[in-house]
């Protein structure tokens, strides 16, 4: 990989980062080639737009299914929450996660909920994803064009049921991803530290770049604890992220 995409890379991830318009950026700096459309940048701002490829692409294979969490978007009233959550179907324990990802740190503090009761103290823009427990390891996958990298980190314990039926309340999680140490030399259950298949991620990888429009991203995923070819990408970031 040459210094030039690193480069470039960059200068897309500032725009995002920066609050500043894209294409007042462009107007400006003429003399800089732009990898990434910075429409297509924009749409991983959004948490329930950047998850939207994924599930249109229901990809299942021999070697295994790639979905998203079931999740739902609450925009407005924090009040009509567990209404709106019996209503969903969606199961105990959630994720609260503000619907803007914008890199700002209120923007990436989460929450774990017991109750959905609870979630009446979260304040709307959200979205509220069910937990999918996954032995407390994820896949960073990173794919730069054609080339695709793949490292194991840490990533939140799972929930027995014995724990949620004990529990109430939400518990609010900083930036776990900038926490969490590399879990690649670490002595793991290899049901849960096996890597993704490589022709799966491939294929994922290939249909998402097609469907974003873009050629520098990261996705988090993880494996359904027990579950070998059951996969769930939970989140998109524009590359690189900060942690
Ligand atoms: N649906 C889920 N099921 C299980 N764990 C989850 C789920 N969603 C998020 N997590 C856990 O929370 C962490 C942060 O979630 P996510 O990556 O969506 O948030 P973020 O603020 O965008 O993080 P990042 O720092 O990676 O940008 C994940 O690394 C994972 O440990
Ligand atoms: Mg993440």
């Amino acid at each position: 990989m040459g210094i030039g995409v690193w480069s470039v890379d960059i200068i897309g991830y500032t725009i995002i980062e920066g609050n500043q318009s894209p294409y007042d950026y462009r107007q400006t700096h003429p003399e800089v080639t732009v990898l990434d459309p910075p429409d297509a940048i924009q749409h991983l701002r959004n948490r329930q737009s950047m998850l939207q490829a994924v599930a249109d692409m229901d990809l299942s294979a021999s070697y295994g299914k790639v979905g998203v969490p079931r999740q739902l978007v609450i925009k407005r009233d924090a009040s009509s929450i567990p209404d709106a959550v019996a209503k969903s179907g969606l199961t105990l324990p959630l994720v609260a996660k503000p619907l803007v990802a914008d890199g700002s740190a209120k923007s990436h503090e989460l929450s774990l909920a017991y109750d959905r009761y609870s979630l009446q103290k979260l304040e709307p823009p959200l979205v509220l994803q069910e937990f999918v427990n996954h032995g407390g390891v994820l896949f960073k996958v990173y794919i730069v064009g054609e080339t695709i990298k793949v490292v194991r980190r840490f990533s939140l314990p799972d929930v027995s049921k014995r724990e949620l039926s004990r529990s109430a309340g939400v518990y609010r999680f900083p930036r776990v991803s900038c926490a969490a140490a590399s879990a690649d030399d670490a002595d793991l259950d290899p049901g849960v530290a096996e890597l993704p298949p490589r022709p799966l991620l491939e294929r994922l990888a290939k249909e998402l770049r097609r469907r974003l429009g873009l050629r520098l991203f990261n996705l988090d995923i993880i494996r359904e604890h027990g579950n070998r070819d059951r996969f769930y990408v939970i989140d998109i970031n524009y590359f690189p992220g900060k942690c």
